[in-house]
């Protein structure tokens, strides 16, 4: 659904505000200004143009066409020459100009974007920031090659206008300013009324669009259900109502058709009557050549008076986008050094300790997600976190990897505070292998490689044998370069996951983090999963999110949550000797299912 764009009030402040984005265009000023001197030349000419052609018909009046007209041809045709040569200059500079700023912006913007902490992701929708960077940005893009341009020519036009007509006659000329810009203004509010309500049209069309949107998608639940004629009901009500409002924004595009014709012509009949009356009272001094070029100046500043109107609402626009995207700019980013990720000394031996670690998320501050967990975890050892939805085992996981800072209470690795880590040294020793694996769109080998986008063609096919990926990926006929998601093969669940392993494999991190998928695996992809992960674990620390017994079982320490606090702790045959414990209490259920 296509979102109405942010307008900002055209102030003082928010002009000086957005100016901070004049930075991008900074090392192309000269050039920018270049381009306005070409588009001052290019309206100037534009204005000499009916004042050649007034001055063509005096001369026919008097007689004389004849014997100036290579006179006044040539220099009709060196104004066009002229103006349009300045313009192609003009949009030449000013689209280089736009297309090199806008280029740095966007990856100013997304560099800044992806280098954001969580916190940030968690309160945003994915569909907004993508518009700051594609419809935000394309609004200044307006500014800079149109907008700008359009305002000082139309600004030209109005004054160079106004001085040509005051010399021709300035007793008509106050005529003139005294009625046709009266129209002009009563023309831009009408217009105004009317935009207002084919947005509303549009605002129910989009409506109607969600029904067949969402419809579409949840098919399955529509058929389901047995909703078709309820779907329809819905959508019938929403088109109708469209419907009726278009007929009514119709009926007033009519009226302003109607007003248009009557106000504008009008105007010009009195402009052209009232230039009459003085030409016959005065006709050396106002001859009819002069009269035909006032017709066509007062329709030029006509027409750049209504065009201010559409200027200024699109530099509204431009502003409400600076404004989106210099709030991105101001959130401050993480402490991320931009250096590939194999030139990241290993520094941490996997040693892990939770010290009387509370924590509740930045959008729930009532809520507290940790309360007071504390645990130690040797280099080398597996370790599982247990306990019912909602306990906080993926908030562990995110502190470890610090997307969010405990509130009190600190993590240390090797003993060290976590937050005296570089951040990007601290994610650069660990690897995630997540329960909903996430491939890009490209091809198998890009998606291993995404663990060490430098690694060699021998490390990847390493890594992929390793975690038993090597044979389903030579089942396809483009092996490595099979290309996954949309277009290409869709992969099931354990191929995925043993991706995602071979991925993390690559990275060879010191601690290992895994969220074991929940959906079932059929036996033989879950020995396969299972295996792979197993060797994968071989040697470095690994934090679980356990959901089945056999990494259970095997680890030298679980971890088992309910409400954020750790309530239970030790190995299987530890915790199962508790007679009333959760542990013994939750596997026993497992086993029964
Ligand atoms: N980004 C977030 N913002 C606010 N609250 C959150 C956020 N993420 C999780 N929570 C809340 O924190 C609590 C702990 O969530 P967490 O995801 O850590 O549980 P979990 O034990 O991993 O659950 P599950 O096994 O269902 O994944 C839950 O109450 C959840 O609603």
């Amino acid at each position: 659904m296509e979102k109405e764009q942010k307008r900002a009030k055209i102030t003082f402040e928010g002009i000086r505000r957005a100016l901070r984005l004049y930075e991008y265009a900074k090392p192309y000023r000269w050039q920018f200004a270049i381009g306005l001197v070409m588009l001052l030349l290019s309206s100037s000419a534009s204005l000499a143009f009916p004042k050649l052609l007034g001055d063509l018909i005096n001369l026919g009046n008097k007689g004389r066409l004849l014997a100036e007209i290579d006179r006044m041809g040539l220099m009709l045709a060196a104004v066009l020459i002229l103006q349009s040569l300045f313009s192609y200059l003009r949009v030449r500079i000013f689209v280089s100009v736009t297309e090199k700023t806008l280029a740095s912006l966007r990856q100013a913007t997304y560099s800044h974007l992806v280098r954001l902490p969580m916190k940030f992701f968690a309160e945003r929708r994915v569909g907004e920031l993508n518009s700051r960077i594609s419809s935000d940005i394309s609004q200044l893009q307006d500014l800079f090659t149109t907008t700008l341009a359009e305002f000082l020519r139309q600004v030209i036009v109005i004054v160079g206008g106004i001085v040509l007509l005051w010399i021709t006659s300035w007793r008509l000329t106050l005529f003139m300013l005294a009625i046709v810009p009266a129209i002009c203004v009563l023309a831009v509010v009408f217009g105004k009324f009317i935009r207002k309500y084919s947005k509303q049209v549009q605002g129910q069309i989009a409506d109607s669009n969600t029904i067949v949107e969402e419809t579409l998608q949840g098919i399955f639940n529509v058929k389901a259900f047995a909703n078709e004629r309820f779907e329809i009901g819905r959508y019938k009500t929403k088109t109708n109502e469209a419907a009726k409002t278009g007929v009514k924004a119709g009926s007033y595009q009519a009226a302003f058709v109607s007003f248009l014709i009557l106000g504008l012509f009008g105007a010009m009949v009195a402009v052209i009557w009232r230039g009459v009356m003085l030409m016959e009272t005065n006709p050396n001094e106002f001859p009819i050549g002069s009269l035909f070029s006032f017709i066509l100046y007062t329709g030029f500043i006509g027409g750049s008076i209504s065009g201010l109107a559409e200027i200024y609402t699109r530099i509204q626009r431009a502003l409400g986008a600076s404004e989106n995207l210099l709030e991105i700019h101001d959130e401050p980013v993480e402490d991320i050094r931009l250096v590939p990720s194999n030139l990241v000394p290993a520094s941490i031996s996997g040693e892990i300790s939770f010290r009387g670690v509370s924590f509740h998320y930045p959008s729930r501050k009532d809520i507290p997600v940790l309360k007071n967990v504390s645990f130690d975890v040797q280099p080398g050892w597996q370790v599982a976190l247990v306990g019912p939805s909602g306990a906080g085992k993926s908030t562990i996981v995110s502190l470890l990897l610090r997307f969010y800072d405990p509130v009190s209470g600190t993590v240390t690795f090797d003993g060290q505070d976590a937050q005296s880590f570089p951040l990007t040294d601290l994610r650069a020793q660990m690897a995630v292998v997540p329960q909903d694996v996430f491939l890009f769109g490209g091809t198998i080998r890009e998606n291993i490689a995404y663990g060490d986008p430098s690694a060699s063609e021998e490390a990847i096919a390493a890594a992929a044998r390793q975690a038993n990926a090597w044979e389903f990926i030579n089942s396809f006929p483009e092996g490595l370069n099979t290309i996954v998601g949309e277009r290409g093969v869709q992969l099931s669940g354990g191929q995925r996951q043993r991706i995602a392993i071979a991925r993390a494999v690559l990275r060879n991190p010191r601690i290992l983090i895994l969220d074991e998928a929940t959906s079932a695996l059929d036996s033989e992809s879950e020995r396969l999963v299972q295996d792979a992960l197993d060797k994968l674990m071989l040697g470095r620390t690994s934090i679980v999110i356990a959901h089945r017994l056999s990494t259970v079982r095997r680890a030298d320490l679980i971890l088992v949550m309910d409400k954020g606090s750790i309530v239970e702790e030790g190995t299987h045959e530890e915790l199962m000797e508790r007679a009333e414990g959760l542990y013994k209490g939750l596997s026993e259920l497992q086993f029964t299912v």
